[in-house]
């Protein structure tokens, strides 16, 4: 196993891990690591899984096999409910509430300081907003009210499904520039998309297609080891190259080089 698997310096270690969704394998053995303080992008086009992937390490997907472990503990274990926060596609907020107090409500439920409230709303850039009924705003702002609740307690994984999904292009760019300044204070982030142009921003990617992983790498390794400029290139030279679907009965090649975001 790369280095980077090793839990002391990984938050997420995933090894051999399979999953079904009413019966249908979705997942077909992935074995995969997230070094700690680190942005590790998840790609892949729609139904490639990483939601199914997603939901197994915060520890709400049923799965059939294999082993995930979030900062060294079983996922889905109590003790990791405060230090793992998952934001869904769907933003999960109070309608009638306005903002700041969809807010205050997941800070007391969290047990988080109320000053964490004023922090999550300058972060996430919802000042503007925080007396509005989240009802009333529109979808990329109803997710950043997702966001910030999930910032609150200051957790140290952070699971994100398509943060930037519905958001202009400068508000996007505030995102990451939050991202980096949250793994800069230590956090890990795990950030979905399907945008293969925001894998330029993560440390690291993996690269997902149809529950098997293309690619576990940093950008340039990807860039590197396909011969390609970009990695929507990358990938299509990926699957032009069959793998790992050519490894008959055997588990997925993943390509693995650079070792700078072993933590
Ligand atoms: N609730 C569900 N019940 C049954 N099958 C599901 C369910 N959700 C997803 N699936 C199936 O599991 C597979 C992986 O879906 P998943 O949502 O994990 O992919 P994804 O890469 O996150 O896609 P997207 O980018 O569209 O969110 C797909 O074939 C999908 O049809």
């Amino acid at each position: 196993m790369a280095d980077h698997a090793d839990p002391a310096s990984s938050a997420i270690v995933v090894e051999d891990l399979h999953v079904r969704r009413v019966g249908i394998p979705v997942l077909h053995g992935l074995s995969l690591a997230v070094p700690r303080g680190r942005i590790v992008g998840l790609l892949g086009p729609s139904g490639s899984g990483k939601t199914t992937l997603m939901r197994s390490i915060v520890g709400v997907q049923v799965v059939d096999s294999g082993s995930i472990r979030v900062l060294g503990r079983p996922a889905g274990s109590r003790e990791l409910r405060r230090r793992v926060a998952y934001v869904t596609q769907q933003a999960s907020v109070y309608d009638d509430l306005t903002v700041r107090q969809n807010l205050a409500y997941f800070a007391r439920i969290l047990g988080a300081a109320p000053s964490d409230v004023d922090r999550a709303i300058e972060r996430t850039e919802l000042g503007p907003h925080e007396r509005r009924l989240a009802g009333s705003l529109s979808g990329g702002q109803r997710s950043r009210v997702s966001l910030a609740a999930a910032l609150l307690g200051e957790p140290e994984v952070l699971v994100l499904d398509e943060p930037t999904v519905g958001l202009d292009p400068v508000l996007r760019v505030q995102l990451w520039t939050l991202f980096h300044e949250l793994a800069a204070a230590g956090a890990t982030l795990l950030v979905s998309s399907h945008v293969m142009d925001e894998a330029r921003r993560c440390d690291r990617l993996l690269l997902m297609r149809d529950g098997e992983l293309l690619a576990d790498d940093t950008v340039e390794g990807v860039l590197a080891f396909t011969g390609t400029a970009d990695v929507e290139a990358a990938f299509l030279e990926l699957i032009a190259r069959g793998e790992p679907d050519l490894q008959p009965h055997g588990r997925h090649l993943r390509h693995e080089s650079g070792t700078e975001a072993s933590g």
